[in-house]
């Protein structure tokens, strides 16, 4: 097969391969951006092939970075372009956990396309368009198949996270998993637990924010994959709840744990600790935490101004979205945004009274009683009570100043 016409992306990229090959080496663009292309979608990276050794590319290029020199991998910097350019390989194992002293770099290009993962993944092109498919790889992508290439044991036992990579692409790519390659899944769940949680946790997030999640997740459950992934031993029905919502199509990471916690019955803090677990960064953590408040005020129809306040556009977003997936959020998904866009106030800042007019101008003594009056003023005005207006937020301490001491 010929690609009559390549991206923009590759074109950009030529001058490298040019380069490359006039220097007498052999020169390929590799991995997701072939198969992307042939698929007719958007390419991320652009990654280069090649029999030239990493110090006889930095020789050729003036601008390189080492960004992975042990494993072959040489960035070449180009207009503004980075280009991860990678000696051709073998031996077991690929990228980041292969021990650089197990990496043979060798010169030919078969060698290294049959130890990638699967087949829709082993296909190189030539800068002329021309596509080397040693494998099969394009009657896969046509039939929507991921196919382990060679002995699909073997390739597993060299990376355990290709496992992950296979249920990832079977919901990005809305693919089938072909039964030998699903079996040996099968056969070799465990050995996922040797593999580092954050390398887990990134294929997690993707398949799950893919376009067929639901048959991401079902085979993850079916494998058993999901039992070697943390804090999900004992929640298969949760997830299978999840595998089985009609109308899933999440956006992003706050989501995606969001809608695992409601579904696994997590609390606040259990939520925090699950997370944890999983390597998640704190700020996502906290957002997650935020959007399954809402996410649980709509379960129970509580959803009051000042839980609207407490979030931001973000979190309403996530929270909203993850309730309509569940079957009890609003119809409108901007809902909720847009009753947080009218609120009077949306932080403690838009406030018409400060915490410094409350020393100075009513003459409360600076400490715990400062933060607890203006948070009792934010709920005053978000439930409409009082104005955001200065006179009128003053007036209203002195009311209850009044109140105090009458009480005491
Ligand atoms: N465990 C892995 C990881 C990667 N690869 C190979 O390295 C290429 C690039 O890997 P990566 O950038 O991680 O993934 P992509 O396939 O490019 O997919 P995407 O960019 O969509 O994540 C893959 O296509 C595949 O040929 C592999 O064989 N085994």
């Amino acid at each position: 097969m010929r690609l009559a016409q390549l991206p923009e992306e590759f074109k950009n990229a030529q001058p490298i391969l040019t380069k490359l090959e006039s220097a007498g080496y052999e020169a390929y663009f590799v991995g997701g951006s072939v198969r992307d292309t042939i698929l007719g979608k958007p390419i991320h990276d652009v990654d280069i092939a090649t029999s030239a050794y990493p110090q006889e590319v930095k020789a050729l290029f003036k601008r390189t970075v080492d960004t992975g020199i042990e494993h072959g991998t040489v960035m070449v910097l180009d207009h503004g372009n980075g280009y991860e350019t990678t000696t051709f390989r073998t031996e077991s194992g690929y990228q980041d956990y292969r021990r650089p002293d197990e990496v043979t770099f060798v010169r030919q290009l078969a060698d290294d396309l049959k130890r990638r993962d699967f087949t829709i993944n082993a296909l190189a092109l030539k800068q002329d368009g021309t596509v080397v498919d040693l494998f099969h790889g394009l009657d896969d992508l046509a039939a929507k198949i991921i196919r382990a290439v060679g002995d699909p044991e073997a390739r597993f036992g060299e990376d355990a996270l290709r496992m992950m990579r296979a249920v990832r692409f079977a919901s990005q790519l809305n693919f089938t998993i072909e039964p030998q390659t699903q079996k040996a899944i099968k056969d070799h769940a465990p050995l996922l637990s040797k593999i580092a949680v954050e390398r887990i946790h990134e294929e997690f997030v993707k398949m799950m924010i893919g376009p067929a999640a639901q048959r991401g997740l079902s085979l993850m459950i079916q494998t058993k994959l999901a039992d070697y992934c943390p804090g999900f031993i004992g929640h298969t029905i949760d997830l299978s709840t999840i595998a089985t919502l009609p109308h899933l199509q999440m956006t992003d990471e706050v989501e995606v744990w969001t809608l695992v916690a409601l579904h696994l019955g997590l609390s606040y803090q259990d939520t925090v600790e699950f997370l944890q677990v999983w390597k998640t960064a704190n700020h996502i953590i906290k957002a997650v935490v935020m959007a399954l408040h809402l996410t649980y005020a709509q379960q129970y129809h509580r959803v009051k101004p000042r839980l609207l306040f407490d979030l931001d556009p973000g979190t309403i977003r996530a929270g909203t979205n993850v309730a309509r997936y569940s079957g009890y959020g609003p119809e409108d998904p901007n809902q909720w945004l847009e009753v947080y866009d009218k609120l009077p106030i949306r932080n403690t800042r838009e406030l018409a009274i400060t915490g410094k007019d409350l020393i100075q101008g009513l003459g409360m003594t600076p400490g715990p009683a400062i933060g607890q009056t203006l948070d009792q003023l934010v709920d005053t005005v978000l439930a409409g009570e009082v104005k955001n207006d200065h006179a009128a937020l003053v007036a209203q301490v002195i009311e209850q100043q009044k109140s105090a001491n009458a009480s005491e």
